[in-house]
């Protein structure tokens, strides 16, 4: 478990993160979602003591990064793919973190093959590809086999096939009980992998809910219908109260109303409807329009 209560971090006259409270569950995993500059990666170093609050505290595990004796036994993170020594090979890169954590060297063994790199671990880390890369940092966050995981942009720079292994990873670390906290700007992959959103914007905390209920709260679903009268059907809605736009292919889109219901009234006078189909909100859809429509949160206004 990860608790934050009145994080506050200040860099001169910019407040990087402004009195956020907010706890990250073992069991499922947590997005952690925020316009650019909204405080995010400050956020997850002051997490892992790599950064020194303002005001505030971060607990892991009910303790304070400072006080966890071999970190990685309690958290591992991956925040930066590229922070390894590059002369070093993987195997060496790992070997060394192990042993400054008292952790055995099967373990290395274990985390290299774990994250698929058995095969390029006596090769140069400065030589390895972006994927390769984060897959070094998943296996050094994976060493200490820790009960707590961050993830900055995990998916960055992957092709989709370690887009795909991440996710998989992701929930099964979770599954296993353990408490995964995953930043992203990629909407369609957090609406895929997790369970539960922190979202946060100029350094406030804006959301801290299930995914489906964030979707729910800030959009809404859709029924598109195709028909060869639009005016008419579009009248039909209208005069039943429901809001209806044309979309750029010409079809109608209404809001607020079941497909059922929307069929129906078209049926009532007659009207030819050639599809109809419902279009489920979308976290992008919800997330834009919690965050993009204050122009407040959006990039380059932390500095107050
Ligand atoms: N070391 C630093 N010195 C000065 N300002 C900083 C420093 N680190 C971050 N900031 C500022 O703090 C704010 C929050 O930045 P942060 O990188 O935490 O946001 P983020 O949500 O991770 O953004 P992104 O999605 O772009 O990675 C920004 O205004 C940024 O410019």
């Amino acid at each position: 478990m990860i608790d934050v209560r009145n994080l506050t971090k200040r860099y001169g006259g910019t407040v990087a993160v402004d009195g956020l409270s907010f706890t990250v569950r073992p069991g499922r995993v947590t997005g952690f979602l925020g316009p650019n500059g909204a405080g995010k990666s400050t956020t997850m170093r002051m997490m892992l003591g790599l950064d020194r609050p303002t005001a505030g505290r971060v607990l892991i595990g009910g303790r304070r990064y400072r006080d966890l004796a071999e970190p990685l036994r309690h958290v591992g993170a991956l925040l930066d793919p590229g922070a390894v020594h590059g002369g070093r090979s993987a195997y060496r890169h790992l070997l060394w973190l192990a042993r400054a954590n008292r952790i055995p060297e099967a373990r290395v063994r274990r985390v290299l093959e774990l994250t698929g790199l058995e095969d390029v671990a006596s090769r140069r880390a400065g030589g390895f590809s972006l994927g390769m890369a984060q897959r070094l940092g998943i296996a050094a966050a994976l060493l200490g086999d820790p009960p707590v995981l961050l993830f900055d942009e995990p998916a960055n720079g992957l092709d989709p096939e370690g887009v795909l292994w991440i996710r998989n990873l992701m929930r099964d670390l979770a599954a296993q009980g353990r408490t995964v906290l995953v930043s992203s700007h990629l909407m369609g992959e957090t609406a895929v992998t997790a369970d539960h959103l922190i979202v946060i914007g100029r350094g406030r905390l804006l959301a801290d809910t299930t995914v489906r209920e964030f979707v729910a709260a800030h959009a809404r679903s859709r029924v598109r219908v195709r028909t060869p009268e639009p005016e008419r059907v579009r009248d039909a809605l209208a005069a039943a109260g429901i809001p209806v736009r044309q979309a750029a292919d010409g079809a109608l889109e209404a809001h607020g109303a079941e497909a059922v219901k929307v069929g129906e009234l078209a049926a009532a006078r007659g009207l030819a409807v050639h599809e109809i189909s419902t279009e489920s909100a979308s976290l992008e859809e919800a997330f834009l329009r919690l965050t993009g429509q204050a122009a407040e949160y959006r990039a380059g206004g932390a500095s107050r």
